[in-house]
């Protein structure tokens, strides 16, 4: 099923998506924290004509990873080389990559934690002694060369922060928890981006679209171009806020942001009656795998408090009876 608050990447999107990316700080709206941070550790290594310390983002999908090592390659005025892990299968496409890199060079590595173990290790070395050993030949006239790689930075990103092993992610100086936008952030983004796309757009269709992106710009500029869509077939000029909820009604998605998955999810849960529910058994009644629960679906919905991982599943917590218009029947100790 096509989902419309869908994080994943639609291929036919992805040129659009670019066009829309922020290239610089001034573009990149939200992330504070992060922001201060990076750009002490830019200048400071800058300053010092030295690499950065390797870095990591992690976080659900949408909220800004890729686009984060894109601007710091800029920052940096370096040159980025950008592969996603299932690309690196064996020891030797990663041995090829890093040996073509140059002083300073970035490498973004997405979806880091789908390495192999055979990948890994020969990426810690270059990682803490930017050198690699690389076998040549087999049995016993097998070889162990050295070879001297030059300072580059990496930069990784995840989506499972929890799937990624403990050696590598101590070989990360830094690393960073992207969080969900605000509305009043998205509604920024959404008002920076129909500038980029010509269409102007009223400061009340922003927040409109905002409030129901389940705080993530991928998500925010989907619905963005999705509402467009209906204005120029109604041949509007403007995107005004009548026309936005309109479409934003037709396609489906209520104003918390939820949409048909997020909604089947919560019921299960309040059907459940104050038990908590095994990610198995909940990802089997959506017909969805586990890692799409546990990644795409369930952090937005803790982050705002709509469920509760406990030890033995999820919950449901008031909030989920509240934005469901259920009442809460329980019996008195036996739910929260
Ligand atoms: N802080 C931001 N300000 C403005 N636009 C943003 C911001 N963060 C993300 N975007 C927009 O959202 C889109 C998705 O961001 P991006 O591809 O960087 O997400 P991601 O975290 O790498 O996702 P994934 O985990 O799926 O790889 C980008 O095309 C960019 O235009
Ligand atoms: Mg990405």
């Amino acid at each position: 099923m096509e989902r419309l608050v869908e994080i994943e990447r639609f291929e036919n999107e992805e040129s659009l998506e670019t066009t829309l990316r922020p290239s610089a700080w001034s573009e990149y709206i939200g992330q504070e924290q992060i922001k201060k941070n990076l750009g002490v550790f830019i200048e400071a290594s800058k300053k010092r004509r030295e690499a950065l310390d390797h870095v990591l983002f992690f976080g659900p999908p949408g909220l800004g990873k890729t686009t984060l090592a894109l601007i710091i390659a800029n920052e940096m005025n370096a040159n980025i080389k950008v592969t996603a892990a299932p690309m690196i299968e064996k020891s030797g496409d990663l041995a090829a990559i890093l040996t073509n890199l140059e002083e300073g060079d970035i490498l973004f590595i997405d979806e880091i934690h789908r390495l192999s173990p055979a990948v890994e290790e020969i990426l810690y070395s270059s990682m803490e002694d930017f050198r690699i050993d690389i076998i040549i030949g087999s049995g016993p006239a097998a070889q162990t060369v050295k070879i001297d790689l030059p300072r580059f930075t990496l930069i990784g990103a995840t989506t499972r922060a929890g799937m990624l092993s403990n050696p590598l992610r101590d070989r990360f100086g830094m690393n960073f928890r992207m969080q969900f936008y605000s509305p009043e952030e998205l509604a920024k983004i959404i008002l920076q981006a129909s500038v980029k796309l010509n269409k102007e757009i009223v400061h009340e269709a922003c927040i409109e679209i905002a409030k129901r992106s389940r705080g993530t710009p991928r998500i925010a500029l989907r619905l963005l171009r999705r509402v467009r869509d209906f204005a120029d077939v109604a041949n509007e000029e403007k995107i005004v806020h009548s026309r936005t909820k309109f479409a934003l009604e037709e396609l489906g998605i209520n104003s918390h942001g939820f949409d048909e998955m997020d909604i089947k999810l919560l019921n299960l849960l309040i059907g459940a009656k104050g038990k908590a529910i095994g990610l198995s058994t909940i990802a089997a009644s959506l017909s969805e795998d586990e890692g799409t629960v546990e990644d795409v679906l369930e952090p937005y919905l803790i982050a705002n408090g709509y469920l509760e991982r406990t030890s033995k599943g999820r919950k449901a917590t008031r909030n989920t009876y509240d934005v469901l218009n259920v009442n809460f029947e329980y019996e008195e100790g036996s739910l929260f």
